[in-house]
């Protein structure tokens, strides 16, 4: 990947098209990594969502999605996938040829927005997920095939500022990646949820159970990370002979809990597929 070749004098201009939940983690994490408050706009219809981005991160607030664009080096559409076909046939008059658009929303594909935005766009599909806001998200891009190096490098860039980034080859495995990914903190958190649930359910105190619980997987996450072995074998550590840890284990198989997790990242592929198609991508 070649460098973005940026000028550092001048920090490259970054256009949200929304300012929701994702763009709002997005905006934190660029903020937190140093890029400038001026060089970032955002359009949203709610003035109280754009106020709030204002006044939190100093961001510039547009009129309108034309607005927001004019003169922009990339553009990022953070919106519903339910709503882009009207966002961007609003914005294709507005928006030259050659700026680099970059789309989270799940499902929808580079083809569509390309075609809404009046053809020869170079279109980048990014799944970041919500910890971006602590600049420990995790990216799936995609670029078509009229992206330029020096665009794909501007896209890693905007998007490494929040965690990691893994470029996908094949557009179809973008539904998996945000099954994966994307959806994934909610899985985490649901977890996370049901432990508590379950101390409290065998008399530990809620704060206690919080505690125990969130450090429990933050330690075992970062211990996959960073001792470099796999999950598998670190299961096995904890997994004494006879021990309680088994006993949860075969509680879990008796559950068919590998069984649900592939079943929900298969629930959320196939709806990652379907939001592409118009007439299901309706709420
Ligand atoms: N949340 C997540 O964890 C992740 C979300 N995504 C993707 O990010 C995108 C946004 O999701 P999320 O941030 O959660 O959703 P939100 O609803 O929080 O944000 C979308 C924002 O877009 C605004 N909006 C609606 N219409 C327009 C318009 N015409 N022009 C400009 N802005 C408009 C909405 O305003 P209003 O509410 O007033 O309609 C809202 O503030 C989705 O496509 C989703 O698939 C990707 C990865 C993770
Ligand atoms: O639930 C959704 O559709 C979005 C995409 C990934 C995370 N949130």
């Amino acid at each position: 990947m070649t460098s973005p070749d940026l000028n550092p004098d001048r920090a490259p201009v970054l256009a949200f098209i929304g300012g929701g939940n994702m763009a709002r983690s997005l905006i934190a994490g660029l903020r937190a990594q140093g890029h400038r408050a001026q060089a970032l706009r955002v359009a949203d219809p709610s003035a109280a969502a754009t106020a709030a981005l204002a006044k939190d991160f100093g961001v510039t607030i547009a009129r309108d999605n034309a607005e927001a664009v004019t003169g922009a080096d990339l553009v990022l559409l953070a919106v519903k996938p339910q709503v882009m076909a009207d966002v961007c046939t609003g914005l294709a008059p507005y928006l030259p040829t050659g700026i680099p658009v970059v789309s989270i929303a799940a499902g929808i594909r580079s083809g569509q927005i390309d075609a809404w935005l009046g053809g020869q766009r170079a279109v980048i599909r990014a799944m970041p997920n919500t910890p971006a806001l602590l600049q420990a998200g995790a990216t799936g891009l995609f670029g078509n095939r009229l992206c330029t190096d020096r665009q794909r490098a501007l896209a890693q860039h905007l998007m490494d500022a929040v965690g990691v980034t893994v470029w996908i080859d094949d557009e179809d495995l973008m539904d998996a990646v945000t099954a994966v990914s994307g959806s994934g903190p909610a899985y985490v958190f649901r977890l996370i949820e049901a432990m508590q649930a379950a101390a409290v359910a065998q008399g530990l105190p809620a704060d206690s159970a919080r505690t125990l619980v969130l450090h429990t997987v933050f330690g075992a996450a970062r211990m996959a990370l960073e001792t470099g072995e796999d999950a598998t074998t670190l299961r096995q550590r904890v997994t004494s002979p006879g021990g309680t840890t088994a006993a949860a284990m075969a509680a879990f198989d008796d559950s068919g809990f590998n069984a649900g997790v592939e079943q929900a990242i298969d629930a959320a592929t196939r709806r990652g597929a379907e939001l592409s198609r118009p007439a299901d991508s309706n709420p």
